[in-house]
């Protein structure tokens, strides 16, 4: 079993393609931030620990809930409180993570294990990915798609785009780039250059 580290800027396109992986070659896809959700749902640990942190910011809904975009305002327009979230959030989702692809290689019917992360660098994931690779579009399409497709503000925009890693580290973490600034099918195309044609 393969396992690839899939990250790149918001509105990149990530979530796109990996669901090509998903249906063209059965690969196992992971987000990252979807598991980070089901981490911090109410009742858990992490939950009561995010409610320290966020306490007095009106950051949760009457049921216990994160507001998202209440949580992303804060976030990251303060790269303290960022920090410190990430700190609380993010050796929990690796653990499992790391728990989910041992399952995996044990079971021994998955061909490919994809973890898709937005800190894949940052957090250190080189080190249980085989590949890493960055998803590019360039930046005023993102915004673009952004705008079209999330109804973003160009103020949210910046604000996400300040606080990840840029073009350049990008590359040079990763092993392998898709530019998908063009259609979709050219993306599926240098994904089948990669992984060849079909189900392995
Ligand atoms: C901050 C939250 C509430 C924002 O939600 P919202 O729906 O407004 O935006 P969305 O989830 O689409 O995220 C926007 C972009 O920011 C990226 N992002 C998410 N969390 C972070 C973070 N801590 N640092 C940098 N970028 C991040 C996402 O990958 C995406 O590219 C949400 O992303 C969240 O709960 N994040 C915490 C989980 C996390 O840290 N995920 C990253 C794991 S590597
Ligand atoms: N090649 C493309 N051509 C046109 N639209 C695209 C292309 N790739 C992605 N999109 C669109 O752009 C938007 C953002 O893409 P997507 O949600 O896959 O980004 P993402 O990288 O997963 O974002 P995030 O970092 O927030 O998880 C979506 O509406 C998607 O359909």
């Amino acid at each position: 079993m393969k396992v690839i580290g899939v990250t790149g800027g918001v509105g990149a396109g990530k979530s796109l393609l990996l669901a090509y992986l998903e249906e063209k070659y059965g690969a196992c896809v992971v987000r990252t931030d979807e598991l980070a959700q089901e981490l911090i749902r109410p009742g858990t640990d992490l939950h009561g620990s995010l409610q320290e942190l966020f306490r007095g910011k009106n950051a949760f809904d009457p049921e216990g809930g994160l507001i998202r975009t209440r949580a992303a305002e804060l976030i990251f327009k303060d790269p303290t409180l960022r920090a410190r979230m990430n700190d609380l959030i993010h050796p929990a989702v690796k653990t499992e993570l790391i728990r989910q692809i041992a399952d995996r290689k044990k079971e021994g019917r998955t061909p490919y294990f994809v973890v898709e992360a937005a800190l894949l660098i940052e957090d250190g994931y080189k080190k249980i990915c085989d590949e890493l690779w960055y998803i590019y579009a360039d930046e005023n399409r993102r915004r673009d798609r952004l705008r079209k497709s999330r109804g973003y503000s160009d103020e949210k925009i910046n604000a996400i785009f300040a606080s990840q890693l840029s073009e350049e580290l990008f590359r040079r973490n990763c092993t392998h780039v898709i530019d998908n600034s063009g259609s979709v099918e050219e993306s599926y195309r240098q994904i089948r250059s990669i992984l060849g044609d079909g189900i392995i």
